[in-house]
């Protein structure tokens, strides 16, 4: 009774087959459209509530009880990880969540996030990423691995104090494993293991991502055995350090008093919370810089109008500190106008409702797998300047300042809002500025017409694109180079 309406499920799949499976973004909105911003589906005997519009994401997410991540994920998070420990991103409410949540973001500042220290990390990590277009520049290529690659640098060196080479086994490695399981885990396969349980021993894609997960749990525990061996208490050198003093602490104060049991840490749970780190920080911040120069190339007039404005804030500074975005608000504009429209987490995580709950005229029984749909807030008519377009504009007052609606929620909201939304922010904007002030990036003669439409899964990918990287001190040398393509 006043559970959210929603269509007809059939038994055993529920509404699956109504849903296209590639993508189910359109069908909800659709189905939005029809039984209002609150509805439920059936994903096999599963039932959910989807939460569409900025209203119902505020109402839901913003609470501090219900609406907390819970046993949704835990089946197929569990058996990916080889491990019980539930990490941070899939852990269920309550006190291991926190204490992780509370030493994630200690770790995170204290290894300078807001500091200068992370900055000349991500400054570092973009002289790599400069010297391949360099190599590039006169050709068209393809950018896909690259963000990946220093994405998952920056994070390499909070966890293992670690640069590795893009070509290095251990890199491609875990590229690839973030690559392929984000679009099986969320995507059609993950949606049908989560739903159908008779399926879960078939050999479908599924079974490559827990053979993928498995090699990745036996290669954090040699980092583990390498940081144990080498380590010198109380002297953290990354994360596995810092967390191992924590479990040093723990320790001592179970011969002390005996109060370890209270303890949520362990070697399992650390494992846990490597790849949650190492995950997340890669193919989220990795897709969004895809997406942005998919849309740079294409909007030419709205990159020239950033590097203008990159030019003349920057007059006579060897680079830019993340300080800089204050006096650049076109820049950030288009940062936040790409995130928009790059949608790359378009589902957040899916949550779960720790108790009974009500939520705008609706009863929620505790327990009801909660899919908080982001992109709807994103396109919401009434929301935005413009909507449907790509648009900096929708950042901007009328005076040309910086400004952000509350719909902009691509890190979600509430309690369980992105561990990493400062460093992802630092990334987008020291990369994006370092590279547009010194290459112009082209959209190709012979690629076609653009593709925006991404691939869905957890993490939204762009289609595979070709960019041309011209050095621009070479403009004037070379006038009639420009973008085929030109949106704006
Ligand atoms: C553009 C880049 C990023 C986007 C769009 C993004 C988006 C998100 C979203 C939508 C969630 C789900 C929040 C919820 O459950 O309601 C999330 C959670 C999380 N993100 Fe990010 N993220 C980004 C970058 C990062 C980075 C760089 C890190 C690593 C340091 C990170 C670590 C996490 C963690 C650990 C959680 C789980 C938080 C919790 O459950 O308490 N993310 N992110």
């Amino acid at each position: 009774k006043d559970f959210p309406p929603g269509p007809r499920a059939i038994p055993v799949f529920g509404n699956l087959l109504q849903l296209n499976l590639e993508s189910p973004l359109a069908d909800m909105e659709k189905l939005a459209k029809r039984y209002g911003n609150v509805y439920s589906l059936f994903i096999g005997a599963r039932p959910m509530v989807v939460i569409n519009g900025v209203q119902a994401l505020k109402e839901s997410l913003g609470r501090q009880r219900c609406f907390l991540l819970g046993e949704t994920k835990k089946p197929n998070g569990q058996s990916c990880r080889s491990t019980h420990a539930p990490g941070v991103v899939l852990a269920d409410f309550g006190p291991c969540w926190r204490d992780h949540r509370r030493f994630g973001l200690m770790i995170l500042r204290n290894f300078g996030l807001g500091k200068r220290s992370m900055e000349q990390r991500i400054l570092g990590e973009i002289h790599t990423v400069i010297k391949v277009l360099d190599e590039s520049v006169g050709k068209a290529m393809d950018p896909h691995l690259l963000f990946h690659n220093a994405a998952s640098n920056v994070i390499c060196q909070v966890l293992f104090a670690k640069q590795f080479d893009y070509d290095d086994e251990f890199m491609t490695f875990f590229v690839s494993l973030f690559h392929e399981t984000s679009k099986i885990i969320n995507g059609r396969w993950g949606m049908i293991y989560d739903s159908i349980p008779m399926v879960r021993s078939l050999p479908l894609p599924f079974q490559k991502a827990f053979r993928m997960f498995k090699a990745a749990h036996e290669r954090r525990l040699q980092m583990l055995a390498e940081s144990k061996q080498t380590r010198v208490p109380g002297k953290p050198r990354h994360f596995i350090d810092c967390y191992l003093d924590e479990l040093d602490k723990a320790c001592a104060s179970l011969t002390v008093n005996r109060r370890d049991e209270d303890s949520t840490f362990s070697e399992d749970q650390l494992c846990a919370l490597i790849l949650d780190l190492h995950f997340a920080g890669t193919d989220t911040s990795a897709n969004t810089l895809l997406s942005a120069f998919l849309y740079l190339t294409n909007y030419p007039r709205t990159q020239e109008r950033c590097q203008r404005e990159i030019d003349t804030v920057l007059d006579g500074k060897d680079q830019v500190s993340f300080e800089d975005r204050h006096k650049m608000p076109y820049v950030q504009a288009v940062i936040h106008e790409i995130q928009r429209k790059a949608n790359t987490v378009p589902l957040s995580v899916f949550h779960c409702t720790t108790e009974d709950t009500e939520l705008m005229g609706y009863s929620i029984p505790k327990g009801t797998i909660i899919i908080p749909n982001l992109c709807s807030a994103m396109v919401e008519e009434g929301q935005w300047k413009s909507h449907h377009e790509f648009h900096p504009e929708n950042f901007l007052n009328d005076q040309g300042e910086f400004v952000k609606p509350e719909a902009f929620m691509p890190f979600s909201i509430g309690p369980r809002t992105c561990l990493g939304e400062g460093l992802a922010r630092m990334e987008l904007f020291l990369i994006l500025v370092t590279l547009l002030r010194k290459f112009r990036f082209i959209w190709p003669e012979d690629a076609g017409e653009p593709d925006f439409v991404p691939v869905f899964g957890t993490t939204q990918t762009p289609k595979p694109y070709r960019m041309k990287v011209q050095l621009r001190g070479a403009d004037m040398k070379n006038p009639n180079q420009t973008s085929s393509s030109n949106c704006d």
